[in-house]
């Protein structure tokens, strides 16, 4: 997975050789790797690893920010001891997301929802018998009826919902004090992107949304390892009264240009709804949620920009 390879693959065609991009090469590379044990055995010795316990990995601390160390040698030591020689803690990925860069996030949080698929899926469900792990971990057979199991994750909608001067932000109890996000749900059996994110709208806030537009997607280990898909809609005009489905979430709010705009760029600010004061934090920047607002008010600021 952390495993980089310098080897140019010549592959013949036609026209005789043709050297491989870097990128082609690590995606054979990998695949390669994926699909054979002998290779990976061989690549692990030279390889580096980051090191988890208990799913939390190990984080060293530098100027408010974490890094990601990563090891080549492995010994079987007591979490406290590994803590104290390697001068880091095992921090809960959940916690340190505010303090690391996207580089390192993105292969931590693979390793993490990795490890995590298959702490949850040592048996068959269908013989109950023990499976096995391929090297590169890739996947889990059943050795008495060679049924493969692949890691899976779950497609989850992300919207950021408009009604053309305002967004609709919304937060659950589990959320941050104060974190407000957009809306998200996960997509039910036999549903396309489209079909759920009206749904998810409908059942949150009550509304009718129209004029979808993807974005992007992203990979979110919490809490099982969501392919999350984002994208943005406006509601049907004239269709603004929010009706909050409070089994689903604690509050939602429209919120208009300045409030964001002040949000994304103070670390944590204050909005005054009601006639009271409260605390207001946009997500994470590496969460798609927050990639999502950020287009908005880009967007809401070129269109206020004379032609
Ligand atoms: N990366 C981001 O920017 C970002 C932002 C917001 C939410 N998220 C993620 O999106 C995910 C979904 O959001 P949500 O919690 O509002 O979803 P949701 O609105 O679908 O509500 C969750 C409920 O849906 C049900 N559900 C249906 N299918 C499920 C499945 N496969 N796994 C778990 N529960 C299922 C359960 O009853 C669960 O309580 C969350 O896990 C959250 O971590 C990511
Ligand atoms: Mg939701």
């Amino acid at each position: 997975m952390s495993l980089y390879c310098g080897i140019a693959y010549r592959r013949k065609i036609s026209q005789g050789y043709r050297l491989l991009s870097t990128y082609v090469t690590k995606a054979r590379y990998l695949f390669e790797l994926k699909e054979d044990d002998g290779a990976c055995k061989k690549a692990q010795q030279a390889g580096a690893f980051y090191l988890f316990h208990s799913l939390a990995p190990l984080l060293q601390t530098a100027e408010h920010r974490y890094l990601v160390p990563r090891f080549s040698l492995l010994a079987s030591l007591p979490k406290s001891e590994v803590e104290t020689e390697l001068q880091g803690s095992f921090i809960e990925l959940r916690k340190a997301i505010f303090q690391l860069n996207s580089m390192d996030s993105s292969l931590l949080f693979t390793a993490q929802a990795l490890l995590r698929w298959h702490d949850g899926h040592q048996f068959c469900s269908k013989s109950g018998q023990p499976t096995r792990k391929n090297i590169a971990g890739s996947k889990r057979v059943c050795p008495s009826n060679n049924i493969i199991y692949y890691p899976q994750m779950a497609p989850v909608v992300i919207t950021l919902v408009s009604d053309g001067t305002r967004c609709l932000l919304a937060r659950q109890s589990s959320f941050p004090k104060g974190m407000y996000s957009a809306l998200a749900g996960f997509c039910d059996i036999g549903e396309n992107m489209e079909e759920a994110v009206r749904r998810e709208v409908a059942e949150e806030v009550g509304l009718e949304v129209e004029n979808m537009q993807f974005s992007a997607s992203q990979h979110w280990p919490f809490p099982n390892s969501s392919l999350m898909i984002a994208c943005h809609a406006t509601v049907k005009p004239g269709q603004t009264e929010i009706q909050v489905n409070l089994r689903e979430l604690e509050a939602a709010a429209w919120f208009s240009y300045d409030e964001i705009a002040t949000a994304l760029r103070k670390k944590g600010t204050y909005i005054q709804q009601q006639n009271e004061a409260f605390p207001f934090l946009l997500p994470p920047k590496l969460a798609i949620a927050h990639q999502l607002i950020q287009e908005w008010v880009e967007k809401q600021t070129c269109a206020s920009l004379p032609a």
